[in-house]
């Protein structure tokens, strides 16, 4: 299987000088193309910046990050901007939406970027996409006449509008209520199915038990790695017990 995302030794500090505190200590990490991965650990671990180096978002001290077989330190902001809304999808906890455009106009905004000329068909994929996450009757609406739940597959939307390789979400459902999360979970199993990488953040034990690898981290380092294989709703009870088993055996 191919590897879409390899990160080498990554080091990466924050500060200067007696300030200056190591927030990744040489974490290797390697995701084949199609693999859902999830990243655990305590608050201020490090996995938000593991997710920002890996995705070019954050520039790192040591190490090395190849996406899709390109050395992201070859590449200069302009290319790699490029790369993170071509090739790459983001997830946040709250979607960061426009407030002065509708659903459907936020979900387009940054195809506009590169495909100024083709709007029908952006708006068209747009369409499609909504339809598939269940918005698509809320094209209109003002991002405030939504729900966190709506918002958050607009959100989703906009991210799979250049059919990204990867996915990297972080905390895609730490704002919702168990009935939305698991909603959106759906969602981002069945685009995972579909071929898309995923690598998720959370803090959710049952968000986690759904990836097929765990990886756990604390204090910038990855202390440990589960292997759970592709996710069936049977085995859900035992998977959920053996990540918080885990997450109690190594104290994070
Ligand atoms: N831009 C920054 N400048 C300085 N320090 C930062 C910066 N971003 C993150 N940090 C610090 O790095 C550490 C790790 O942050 P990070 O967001 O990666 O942790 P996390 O494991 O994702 O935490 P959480 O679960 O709370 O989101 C924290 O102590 C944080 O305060």
């Amino acid at each position: 299987m191919k590897m879409i995302l390899i990160g080498e030794n990554i080091v990466k500090s924050y500060g200067l000088g007696v300030e200056k505190r190591k927030i990744l200590d040489g974490v290797s990490i390697e995701i084949e193309e199609g693999d859902f991965v999830s990243v655990m650990g305590p608050s201020g671990s490090g996995k938000s910046t593991l997710m920002y180096a890996l995705s070019g978002m954050e520039a790192i001290d040591e190490g090395r990050v190849v996406f899709d077989e390109g050395d992201l330190s070859e590449l200069g902001e302009d290319q790699l901007a490029d790369l993170r809304s071509i090739k790459m999808g983001f997830v946040f906890q709250q979607p960061t939406l426009m407030k002065n455009l509708n659903i459907l106009d936020n979900i387009i905004l940054p195809s506009m970027r590169h495909n100024r000329k083709n709007t029908s068909n952006i708006t068209e994929k747009a369409r499609e996409l909504m339809k598939k996450v269940g918005i698509e009757d809320l094209e209109n609406r003002d991002i405030t006449q939504v729900s966190g739940g709506q918002l958050q597959r607009a959100g989703i939307c906009r991210a799979l509008m250049s059919n990204p390789k990867m996915i990297f979400g972080d905390e895609p459902t730490g704002a919702l209520n168990s009935k939305s999360a698991q909603e959106i979970m759906n969602i981002l199993s069945d685009i995972n199915k579909e071929g898309t990488t995923l690598m998720l953040v959370t803090h959710d034990a049952k968000v986690a038990a759904q990836s097929e690898r765990i990886l756990f981290m604390k204090d910038g380092k990855i202390l440990s790695e589960m292997r759970l294989g592709k996710f069936i709703e049977e085995d859900m009870e035992d998977r959920f017990k053996k990540v918080t088993e885990k997450i109690q055996e190594i104290g994070i």
